[in-house]
């Protein structure tokens, strides 16, 4: 894969519609960087996720709404670059009123994604996991699908609705919604913070269409595992945080061995090599381009594929 991906957005979003209609449950990491969406590709991941908290976060922002349309727009599309397969974006309120969430929807097309979900909160929003949100009222979430829909131009484009009113209204009110969302033309639905399996039960048996679970760390929701969301009847279980807590665990780590001890000497055994890094980079393949761009060798043990 060199340089770019291989696949259009077209041929992504129906891998995806495909993909959610198997039955089998789709594992999706959200990435920290375009390099990572790379990784996850290579681990034999299907999907990519990018989390608005990761994007915020990124930017050393909290999650609270303050990345703009644009800016994520523009991030997504260096991401689909890299990447073959498809990648569901986290487009928070869709930024404004349901004319701002339909232009965002047109910007993460021509982003190369393959859906975005909108949740039900005002801004400032705020990470779903915390307590004192505020919601919309269901009307002004339904007004804010269906700008979505009617600006949308690829039908394979996935059009996600998340609910936050699990922990605002009540379970009831929760799959009211999400009732009222699939009316207005929501794809899918993601139920946000259900504290317990018997939460996840009562969403699958009132909405017929994809379920997504949200399986950050440190929140509201119990981490299940695979093979109990995918008796569940899930479709998706998100890892949206994961890859960039275990990154900046293991910078932080990193950064202190460093300072304690002189040398990055004892931090070697956990560091990505050179050769994989070039590997994953594909770094030989441009030698189709000039071969004087990959004619050095590594150290023995230390060539990609070696
Ligand atoms: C899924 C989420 O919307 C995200 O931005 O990744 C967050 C995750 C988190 O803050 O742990 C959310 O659940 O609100
Ligand atoms: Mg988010």
């Amino acid at each position: 894969m060199v340089l770019h991906t291989r696949t259009t957005p077209a041929e992504r979003r129906r891998a995806f519609r495909e993909r959610l209609g198997s039955g089998r449950l789709l594992r999706m990491p959200g990435a920290v960087n375009p390099l990572s969406a790379r990784l996850i590709q290579d681990t034999g991941f299907e999907a990519v996720y990018l989390s608005g908290a990761v994007l915020a976060a990124d930017l050393g922002l909290p999650d609270i709404g303050l990345t703009t349309s644009t800016e994520i727009a523009a991030r997504a599309q260096q991401t689909t670059r890299v990447t073959d397969l498809p990648v569901l974006i986290d487009a928070d309120t869709g930024f404004g009123e349901p004319m701002n969430a339909a232009r965002t929807v047109q910007l993460m097309e021509d982003a190369g994604l393959a859906g975005l979900h909108l949740e039900d909160q005002v801004n400032p929003k705020r990470c779903g996991h915390l307590d004192g949100k505020t919601i919309t009222p269901r009307e002004e979430m339904a007004r804010r699908i269906r700008g979505a829909v009617d600006a949308r131009r690829d039908p394979d484009f996935l059009l996600m609705a998340r609910t936050d009113a699990r922990s605002v209204e009540g379970l009831d009110a929760a799959i009211a919604r999400a009732k009222a969302y699939v009316d207005a033309g929501a794809d899918a639905i993601f139920p946000e913070a259900l504290t317990d399996v018997s939460e996840y039960e009562a969403f699958r048996q009132a909405v017929d269409v994809p379920l997504l679970a949200n399986l950050t760390e440190f929140g509201k929701t119990p981490l299940l595992d695979a093979a109990t969301l995918e008796n569940l009847g899930y479709d998706i279980a998100l890892y949206p945080v994961t890859l960039l807590r275990l990154a900046m665990g293991a910078v932080e780590d990193g950064l202190r061995a460093i300072a304690a001890e002189g040398t990055q000497e004892s931090l070697l055994p956990r560091m990505q090599t050179r050769s994989r890094l070039y590997e994953l980079l594909d770094y030989e393949a441009y030698s189709a381009f000039d071969s004087a761009v990959f004619d050095f060798t590594l150290p023995p043990g230390n060539r990609p594929g070696t």
